[in-house]
């Protein structure tokens, strides 16, 4: 693929290039060029990123250059495990709120962008394995929660294939709590509610915490075939507050890696009963070429209440963990997970999650899984972003969901 070069522009930054792809309708802004000065391991780099150039992430996720619910990647050539030879490359993750600790989308669009540039943009391209019997090129990515083995279908002539799905074996994920009573005090009580004090979720890793909660559980008897979007979002802001105030709570997102990591990223919405439609082909697709013992259906607010317009690739390998470790889903099965998009329009696919194998549990966690994450990524275009330096927003965006509602 051809790299646009960055735009001669005036401005006090320096163009900032970007590529912009699509995965399972969620974007991602792969930043390559423009990034300020980082150093140090990868956590440091986030650390730096976040304390001391928070705007770089405020003028590319929020608006008018971005939206409330964009997702953006940085490529970090150069990080600890790619010095030890561990990862090719690594690379960090934002989003409305701040930076996250995995992201699985973006693996996926990321799987299919590096295996397409050249040594410029990535400077350890040439030392990717091809195979040929099954045309996959395979890729170590360090991202904040470990490294990522991705697995990118290739064309005889280098690219990456798009016809064929990408796949990512996440960090070991795990439960860390099933059917759990978790209280909803009275100042955090939502509607739907109705005399509930108490609700019934689950807690599972995958590179990041996620609470699942049924939509009913949540108070949507219909589930998500017919959803609130409005409601939904009142309901979860509030269900994770109960739980992030909650000091009984702390344990189920505490990491014992390292602290940047223990926080509760995001309320998936769940439900099982809810297969597939038949309109949409993508899925069907993908269903018709698998062995797939089910599938189900989510929608996940993360971070500052962001809706994945994708089936959440690092909740995906938390919820194969937790349904591994329920006994719902065996070693030898696969799963479709859906989105609401995936499973509402057209030609989008699905995940497809699954056991990989048992995961070193030296860290602790008994009961981890490596798991297979598998899905679609396409480019939608490339943008060269500048700001003038007349432009009273400076190097800032905003949401106006933050003034308006
Ligand atoms: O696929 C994922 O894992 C991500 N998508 C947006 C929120 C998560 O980071």
């Amino acid at each position: 693929m051809e790299i646009p070069q960055p735009l001669q522009a005036p401005g006090p930054i320096k163009p900032i290039t970007c590529v912009e792809m699509h995965t399972a309708g969620e974007p991602t802004r792969i930043i390559w060029n423009g990034i300020p000065p980082l150093a140090g391991t990868l956590l440091e780099q986030r650390a730096q990123a976040k304390s001391k150039f928070d705007e770089f992430r405020r003028v590319l996720m929020l608006e008018p250059r971005g939206h409330y619910d964009m997702y953006g990647a940085i490529l970090r050539p150069e990080t600890e495990l790619v010095t030890s030879g561990e990862a090719h490359i690594g690379v960090l993750f934002m989003h409305n709120e701040g930076f996250s600790t995995m992201c699985g989308h973006a693996t996926i669009a990321l799987g299919r962008f590096l295996v397409d540039v050249d040594e410029k943009v990535f400077p350890r391209r040439r030392e990717l394995k091809y195979d040929p019997v099954s045309q996959t090129t395979t890729l170590n990515l360090h991202v904040p929660c470990g490294v990522v083995e991705v697995t990118v279908p290739t064309l005889a002539c280098g690219k990456s294939d798009a016809s064929r799905p990408v796949s990512f074996v996440s960090v070991p994920s795990f439960a860390t709590a099933i059917s759990l009573q978790v209280p909803v005090p009275e100042k955090y009580r939502w509607a739907e509610l109705h005399d509930k004090t108490a609700v019934t979720v689950d807690f599972a890793y995958g590179g990041a915490y996620y609470c699942m909660i049924s939509a009913e559980e949540l108070g949507f008897p219909s589930g998500l075939g017919a959803v609130k979007l409005q409601d939904m979002d009142h309901a979860t802001k509030l269900l994770k507050e109960a739980v992030v105030t909650n000091p009984d709570l702390k344990y189920l997102t505490h990491d014992i890696r390292t602290a940047e990591e223990g926080f509760l990223y995001g309320i998936m919405i769940t439900d099982t009963r809810l297969g597939h439609v038949s309109a949409s082909e993508g899925t069907a697709a993908a269903r018709a070429q698998l062995d797939v013992s089910s599938e189900e259906t989510g929608l996940c607010f993360f971070a500052n209440q962001q809706i994945d317009r994708s089936p959440t690739g690092s909740c995906v390998a938390a919820r194969v963990a937790l349904a591994h470790a329920k006994g719902s889903l065996l070693k030898s099965e696969k799963r479709i997970y859906n989105s609401l998009v995936t499973r509402g329009y057209r030609g989008l696919s699905g995940f497809v999650g699954s056991v990989f194998d048992d995961a070193d549990t030296s860290g602790g966690h008994q009961q981890s899984v490596r798991v297979s994450v598998e899905g679609y990524a396409y480019y939608t275009g490339y943008h060269s972003f500048v700001v003038e330096k007349e432009d009273g927003l400076g190097v800032d965006g905003f949401s106006v969901r933050d003034i308006a509602l």
